[in-house]
């Protein structure tokens, strides 16, 4: 539905985004994730035909974004960073507005409008001010608007900045709620948004794209392999011996903890691939009378991944390239409020 090439902006001679390629399948929620200064905001405009590339081709929906821009604005919603609201109309008015520039044809319009207002949670407001409402509010006129032309894809920049926790979550399942209908191309810098949100990341990082993968498949393949924490009795030689003898174990380790019953050991496995050795280990352990307390499964924060890639001196041009990392898998659970 979406796929960029090779796309370059300079705004003099200052490079925004260089080399950029990536494509987005229909029904897809992409996450665009970077720090600040990325490159986040010039892809979106490029790709929304606000902006023309230097060099370089994106195409929505089939149109070259640049050569077709009237097509693509049709068929794409957009969500700036600053929504261009008229503080002075009421909400429905606004929308109403939004749907004739955008060609919806009058008798389809109220339609069209209800639709919107009813994804949005706006029903209740549709005769406000929209000067009136508060912050969160608005936020969702901004996405009413990017979809009242239900168009097949919506891109949405930073859609969750300034908003309370509680706004957070209802605009992040309302951006869940548009997939499968819609393509999302969600910008942030946030990086719990995209774990929560979407279902594939590109993260971008000095105008270059780093990486791109599932959250989850990012984690485990920059750091090519998972890790276990077992809590085991007896003696770490007979530990290590039994499960060093589990097909796809790489490496078997103590850990350092307090408070451990006598003869019980912390134990880290580190697995070789991503494949899951859960059941193998225990069922190792057991044959060997070595009695199991507790296993749990540990992988790399998105946080971790982030910082490891956006940390580089040069981009890492595929993550299959990246040196395992051991230490990597220590990273535990995101940081929920990780705002980088
Ligand atoms: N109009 C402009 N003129 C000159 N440089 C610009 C202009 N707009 C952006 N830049 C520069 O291009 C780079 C990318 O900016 P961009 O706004 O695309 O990043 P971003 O990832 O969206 O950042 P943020 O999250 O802070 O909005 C930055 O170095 C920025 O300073």
């Amino acid at each position: 539905m979406i796929e960029v090439e090779h796309l370059s902006k300079l705004y003099g001679s200052t490079s925004a985004i260089a080399d950029v390629t990536f494509s987005v399948e229909p029904g897809e929620i992409l996450g665009f994730l970077g720090p600040n200064g990325a490159g986040k905001t010039t892809t979106m405009r490029i790709l929304s035909g606000y902006l023309p590339a230097t060099s370089g081709t994106a195409k929505v929906a089939g149109f070259e974004v640049h050569e077709d821009s009237m097509a693509v604005r049709q068929r794409i919603g957009y969500l700036p960073e600053s929504p261009p609201l008229y503080p002075d109309m009421t909400v429905e008015g606004y929308l109403n507005f939004v749907a004739q520039i955008k060609g919806v044809n009058a008798g389809d319009r109220p339609q069209r409008i209800q639709s919107a207002l009813t994804r949005c949670n706006l029903l209740e407001k549709r005769k406000t001010i929209i000067r009136k409402l508060s912050k969160g509010f608005r936020q969702r006129v901004g996405i009413a608007q990017a979809i009242v032309h239900d168009p097949p894809v919506i891109i949405l920049d930073e859609p969750t900045v300034g908003l309370d926790p509680r706004q957070i979550i209802e605009v992040r399942n309302l951006i869940k709620n548009l997939a499968g209908d819609h393509t999302v191309i969600l910008s942030t810098h946030i990086l719990p948004e995209v774990s929560m949100t979407c279902s594939r990341v590109a993260i971008i990082n000095h105008g270059q794209v780093v990486a791109t993968n599932t959250p989850e498949s990012l984690m485990t393949q920059l750091m090519g392999s998972s890790g276990y924490e077992l809590e085991v009795e007896g003696e770490f030689a007979a530990i290590q011996q039994c499960l060093q003898a589990v097909s796809g174990v790489k490496t078997i380790e103590p850990m350092l903890t307090d408070l451990l019953p006598q003869n019980r050991l912390k134990i880290k496995v580190v697995s070789e691939s991503e494949t899951e050795l859960g059941s193998e280990l225990a069922t190792a352990l057991v044959s060997h009378h070595l009695k199991l307390y507790e296993m749990r499964r540990v992988q790399a924060s998105l946080e971790t991944v982030f910082l490891q890639l956006t940390t580089e001196e040069t981009p890492v041009e595929n993550v299959d390239e990246v040196e395992p990392s051991d230490a990597a898998i220590e990273g535990g659970t995101p940081n929920e409020n990780a705002d980088l």
